[in-house]
């Protein structure tokens, strides 16, 4: 592995949510100045509403201290192959806990759902969804990776992250870049996830994992064999420093890694 990942960690979600502003911040700056655009993928589970804790918080005013939805692409690291007014819909939520609450001065973003058409169909959902994902490429840009300026993704207690589920044949895939799944071991069963090579090689790439019910699997990712095998060890492994944690104090209560409050 290269230089090792970034792990910050706090007190609480409320202590946490500013430094992942700025944050996500410095990476819209750095995604404006390359192309103009900021193009996001996102995952389900807390991190909608922490991310809506960060991003909605009044701007101190400096100049970089400012969201400008306008030009973000949001895309869904994962979703499940459901209705988009289902209550498993990770749009659904990004949507309640997000979308629904950005103040009209803030500008909306674009959003990528998944398309309802193909909901029969996983493998054509999955081969439609890289379309949309291509499509926010400019006629100038070629489309290659990284695709994403910034991954913002959970951890399950299992280690599993997007639709990446441990030892699943799934981590193995190198060619598509969205893939489907039906089989996955929490339901909803059927889902279509970016692939691990799709998200080692996004710019940067955050996780936001909080509360004491996380602090085994983060023990197991930072410090044994077996986690680092696991999807989220596997990212760290083949992110390196792009990578960055941003946990609350009791998800890393034992963990010897050496760990920053603070992105200063
Ligand atoms: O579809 C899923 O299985 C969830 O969306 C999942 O990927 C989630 O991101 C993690 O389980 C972390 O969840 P928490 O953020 O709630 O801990």
């Amino acid at each position: 592995m290269g230089k090792p990942p970034n792990l910050y960690s706090f007190r609480s979600v409320a202590e946490l949510a500013p430094s992942l502003r700025t944050y996500v911040l410095n990476q819209q700056k750095a995604a404006f100045e390359h192309h103009n655009t900021f193009r996001v993928a996102v995952s389900g589970g807390s991190l909608p509403k922490t991310l809506a804790q960060a991003l909605l918080a009044p701007s101190d005013g400096s100049p970089g201290d400012s969201v400008d939805f306008t030009k973000w692409q949001i895309f869904f690291a994962d979703e499940r192959c459901v209705p988009l007014d289902h209550e498993d819909s990770n749009y659904k939520l990004l949507k309640e806990e997000l979308l629904d609450k950005i103040p009209e001065k803030m500008g909306k973003p674009n959003v990528w759902p998944i398309d309802e058409e193909y909901l029969d169909d996983v493998q054509e959902m999955a081969d439609q969804y890289e379309k949309n994902i291509v499509s926010v490429f400019a006629a100038r840009d070629s489309v290659k990776l990284p695709l994403f300026d910034l991954l913002l993704l959970g951890c399950g207690p299992d280690g599993h992250t997007c639709s990446l589920f441990p030892d699943h044949p799934l981590l193995r895939e190198t060619d598509a870049w969205v893939l489907s799944i039906s089989d996955s071991p929490k339901p909803p069963p059927r889902r279509i996830t970016l692939s691990l090579p799709v998200v080692i090689a996004g710019t940067k790439i955050a996780f936001v994992t909080t509360g004491g019910g996380k602090k085994d699997v983060m023990k197991k990712i930072f410090e044994s064999e077996e986690g680092r095998g696991l999807p989220c060890g596997l990212i760290n492994e083949g992110g390196g420093d792009k990578v960055s944690w941003f946990t609350d104090d009791s998800a890393v209560e034992g963990v010897s890694f050496p760990r920053r409050g603070s992105l200063m």
